[in-house]
């Protein structure tokens, strides 16, 4: 079955080399996947285009080694050349995520073929009518945020006027609400925001540096999972 119709979002990593503290992101991977994450995104603001189809093509070996290729997807953030490159190379890449001002999700589509897997960020400004009425022909799901300002990306959600505005927990549940779409949440998020998180029902949560930048990123991606699992 084509991983578009059969992914989980719900313990989601986003990673590259500049959010590990100088350890390498495949390391970092391998012990969240082993944890349970179900989900992986390859994003990097600084690598270059074949640094990152390597990392692309650690990821998927990292997958399948687990034998979780049918289970964890794998993405790769707003670069489509690093996508089609790594296909090309035979890499099991299952699609992309972009966001607002990155390649549009229907050219994505297009290069990408019917069974990948098309993220799309939600807008910050006007969140609930943006998801309600924007066209999802192509998109298989939103990512939302950020729930708490944070450092990895310190435009995520800033208005106009400068101002970092963060999703409040009953926004989310609206969203939720009426997303046509499944949705994952982050931004700064740790483990004590997840029962709430996991009580808006949003499908999942995303990560980055409460995995990449943890001491024991296999004890933090466990803890996560189980309070996800358990909430
Ligand atoms: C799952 C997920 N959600 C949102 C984002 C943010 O995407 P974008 O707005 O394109 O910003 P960058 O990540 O490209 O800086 C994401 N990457 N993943
Ligand atoms: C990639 C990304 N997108 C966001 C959004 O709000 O759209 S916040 C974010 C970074 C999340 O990193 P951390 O877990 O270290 O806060
Ligand atoms: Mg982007």
């Amino acid at each position: 079955m084509s991983m578009r119709k059969n992914f989980d979002l719900s313990a989601y990593l986003v990673i590259g080399p500049e959010n590990t503290n100088g350890r390498p992101a495949a390391r970092i991977i391998a012990e969240a996947v082993r944890a349970g994450f179900t989900f992986v995104q390859i994003r990097s603001k600084t690598a270059e285009a074949r640094e990152l189809i390597d990392l692309t093509r650690a990821a998927a070996e990292i997958i399948a080694a687990q034998e979780k290729s049918e289970r964890v997807a794998l993405v790769v953030n707003d670069r489509l050349d690093v996508v089609l490159a790594a296909r090309d190379a035979g890499v099991k890449v299952g699609g992309i995520h972009v966001g607002q001002s990155d390649i549009p999700p229907e050219i994505c589509r297009k290069y990408l073929g019917a069974d990948a897997i098309v993220g799309l960020s939600a807008r910050t400004s006007a969140l609930i009518d943006y998801v309600r009425t924007c066209d999802t022909s192509c998109v298989d799901y939103f990512g939302a945020g950020p729930l708490h300002p944070t450092a990895t990306k310190p435009d995520a959600g800033r208005d106009a006027a400068g101002h970092v505005v963060t999703r409040t927990i009953e926004e989310l549940a609206e969203l939720h609400r009426v997303s046509p779409l499944p949705v994952v949440v982050g931004g700064g998020v740790k483990a004590a925001d997840l029962p709430a998180l996991r009580a808006t029902g949003v499908e999942g949560f995303f990560v980055v540096s409460t995995i990449a930048g943890a001491a024991h990123p296999f004890a933090a991606a466990e803890e996560l999972v189980h309070i996800w699992r358990s909430a």
